[in-house]
C-alpha cells in the first residue's frame, strides 16, 4: 500500500452527513433544491466518488434501503456485516427460525398451559426495524405447536414506508392469521408511542398499558383505530379491538417481539418487563434479534460479530478520537460505529449535544447544529486529537418528517456547518472525509401501491457521496475509484492517519 500524499496524511475529521444520498436533480430532491454551495464545491473540487450504502454492499438483503445502524456499523467495521434483518430472513428461509428450540420450548409450554402468546412488533415492510412477513413465520410456528390463543399487538409505521399505508399492512396481518389458522389482532398503536427512543416515558407508558393491561380506546376495526390519528400512521392512538376480547397479558403467558432492530423497541421492552414484574406477572419472553434491554431477552437470531473495526484499531495504535453528535445520532458515532460495543476506550471522548424541550423538526430544522459544529471545531483545534468523528443529523432527521421545505432548510443549515468545519480543518491542518450513511433527503416522494405519489420521509437505496478534502492545497489531482462502499471508509481513515487497515477489514483505502 502506498503512503498517503503529504497533503492528505495526518490528523483528520470523519464527517457523517446523515441521510446524504445522491440522485439526479428533481422537484422532490431536497438536496438538489437547497442552496448548498459548500457541498456542491466539495464534490466538484476534491477527490470524490459515490459509495454503496444499501443492500448487499453493507450486509442487507439485495435492494434494501440503508439505515443509520448498519451504515455506521459498516463505516466503523470496514467490512459489510450481515445485519439482523438479513440474519432473520435467512433463519426464516432455511427454516431454523420456526424450528428454533428456544421458540419450540416456549410455544409448547404455552400451548400445554392453555396460556396466550403475544406477538408485538412493527407491521410494515420498511425493513429498517421489522418486516411484517416475519410475523407470518412466527404465526406458522405457533400453529404448528398448537398455540390457540395468539394475540397480535400491532405497531403502525408511516415512517419507513409511505404514510397512511398501515390499513394495507394490517389487512396483510389478517391474511397471515387466516392462513396460519391462529392469531388475532388485539391492539394497535403508532410507532411514535411504542417506538419512542428519546426517553419520553409518557409515550412508552401508553404502549405498556395497552399491551399489558388492555387499556386503550375500544375500536370495532383496525381502520377505525388508524382513522382516529390526526398525525398519520406514526401516531395511531392506543386502540383495543373489542371483537378480539380480553388480550391483557396474564401470568405465565409468552411474549415474542418481532422487530429485529433494537434501538426503538428496547425502551418499550424495558418498561413492559418492569411493569409485568411489578404487577406480579411472570412471562416467557423472546425477541427475534438481540435487544439492548436492561434485562436480557433471549434472542432467536444472534448478532454478527462486529469487532476489529476502527475503534479497536485506533485504540491499538493509541490514536485519540473525539466523537460528536446530537442526541438523535449519538449512539451512531459511539456504540454503532464501535461495532455495537458500549466500551469507551481510553483514547475516546464522547460529546453528546442535547437540546432543550421537545424537538420540533419542522419548526426548527437547524436542530442543535450550531452546537454540534462548535464542538467539532473545538475538538479539531486540539493538537492531542488525531481524529474527530461527527454526525450531522439534520438531513436525515428532518427528512423523516417528509416535509420538503423544512428538509431543504436542513440541507442548507448542514451546508453552512460543513463550511465552518472545513475552515477549522484548514486552520488545524486536518483532512476531512465526508460521507453519507444512507440516502434520504434526495428523494422526498414515493409512489404508493395505488399509484398516487405521496410525501415520503424514509430512506433510499441511492448511493452516498464520499469526498476527501486534503489538509493542504493539492498540487496533483488525486482521484478516487469510481465505485466504493461504506466498508472502504475505515480503511481509508486509517490510511490517512498513517496506519494500515485492520486485519478484519475487507474494505480498501480509497487513496
Ligand atoms: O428513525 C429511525 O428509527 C430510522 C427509520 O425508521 O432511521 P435511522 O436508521 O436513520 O435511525
Ligand atoms: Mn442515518
Ligand atoms: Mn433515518
Amino acid at each position: 500500500m502506498s503512503t498517503p500524499e503529504a497533503a492528505f496524511a495526518g490528523p483528520g475529521i470523519l464527517l457523517v452527513l446523515d441521510g446524504w444520498g445522491q440522485a439526479p436533480a428533481a422537484d422532490d430532491n431536497a438536496l438538489a433544491l437547497a442552496h448548498t454551495p459548500v457541498l456542491d464545491e466539495l464534490v466538484t473540487r476534491f477527490p470524490s466518488t459515490l459509495a454503496d450504502a444499501s443492500g448487499e454492499a453493507v450486509g442487507l438483503l439485495a435492494g434494501t434501503v440503508g439505515n443509520s445502524e448498519i451504515g455506521h456499523m459498516v463505516i466503523g467495521a470496514g467490512r459489510p456485516l450481515p445485519y439482523d434483518s438479513l440474519l432473520a430472513q435467512q433463519a426464516i428461509d432455511n427454516g431454523t427460525l420456526r424450528a428454533h428450540p428456544r421458540l419450540g420450548t416456549v410455544l409448547d409450554k404455552t400451548a400445554a398451559a392453555g396460556r396466550a402468546l403475544h406477538l408485538i412488533g412493527l407491521c410494515s415492510d420498511g425493513q429498517i426495524h421489522a418486516h411484517v412477513e416475519h410475523l407470518s413465520d412466527l404465526l406458522a410456528a405457533a400453529a404448528a405447536h398448537q398455540v390457540s390463543r395468539v394475540f397480535i399487538h400491532a405497531i403502525t409505521d408511516g415512517r419507513d414506508v409511505a404514510d397512511h399505508t398501515s390499513p394495507a399492512y394490517l389487512a396483510q396481518v389478517a391474511e397471515f392469521t387466516d392462513r396460519a389458522g391462529t392469531g388475532r389482532i388485539a391492539t394497535v398503536i403508532g410507532r411514535g408511542y411504542a417506538m419512542d427512543k428519546a426517553g419520553s416515558l409518557d409515550l412508552t407508558e401508553q404502549a405498556v398499558a395497552l399491551v399489558a393491561d388492555g387499556r386503550g380506546t375500544p375500536v370495532d376495526s383496525v381502520d377505525q383505530a388508524v382513522a382516529a390519528s390526526e398525525r398519520g400512521d406514526e401516531w395511531v392512538p392506543a386502540s383495543v379491538l373489542t371483537a378480539t376480547g380480553d388480550a391483557a397479558i396474564t401470568d405465565s403467558d409468552a411474549v415474542v417481539w418481532f422487530n429485529f432492530r433494537s434501538d426503538r423497541i428496547q425502551q418499550f421492552a424495558d418498561r413492559l418487563i418492569e411493569h409485568l414484574t411489578a404487577t406480579g406477572r411472570s412471562v416467557d419472553m423472546l425477541s427475534l434479534a438481540q435487544y439492548d434491554t436492561r434485562a436480557a431477552i433471549p434472542a432467536l437470531v444472534q448478532r454478527a460479530d462486529a469487532s476489529g473495526g476502527l475503534a479497536d484499531e485506533l485504540a491499538a495504535a493509541g490514536l485519540r478520537s473525539v466523537r460528536v453528535a446530537e442526541a438523535e445520532k449519538f449512539e451512531h458515532v459511539t456504540y454503532y460505529i464501535n461495532g455495537r460495543d458500549a466500551t469507551v476506550r481510553d483514547v475516546e471522548e464522547h460529546v453528546r449535544i442535547t437540546g432543550e424541550g421537545k424537538p420540533d423538526y419542522i419548526a426548527r430544522p437547524q436542530m442543535n447544529l450550531d452546537r454540534v459544529t462548535a464542538a467539532v471545531v473545538q475538538a479539531a483545534g486540539r493538537a492531542d486529537v488525531d481524529l474527530v468523528v461527527a454526525n450531522l443529523a439534520n438531513i436525515d432527521v428532518v427528512g423523516h418528517t417528509g416535509h420538503l421545505a423544512a428538509t431543504v432548510t436542513a440541507c442548507e443549515a448542514t451546508d453552512a456547518a460543513v463550511g465552518q468545519i472545513l475552515g477549522a480543518a484548514r486552520d488545524s491542518g486536518r483532512w476531512v472525509l465526508a460521507v453519507g450513511d444512507h440516502g434520504n433527503a434526495e428523494k422526498m416522494t414515493k409512489q404508493a401501491p395505488d399509484g398516487t405519489v405521496r410525501p415520503y420521509g424514509g430512506h433510499t437505496t441511492n448511493p452516498v457521496p464520499l469526498v476527501i478534502v486534503p489538509a493542504r492545497e493539492i498540487r496533483s489531482a488525486s482521484t478516487l475509484p469510481e465505485k466504493a462502499t461504506l466498508a472502504d471508509v475505515a480503511p481509508t481513515v486509517l490510511h490517512l492517519l498513517g496506519h494500515k487497515p485492520g486485519s478484519a477489514m475487507t474494505g480498501r483505502p480509497l487513496l
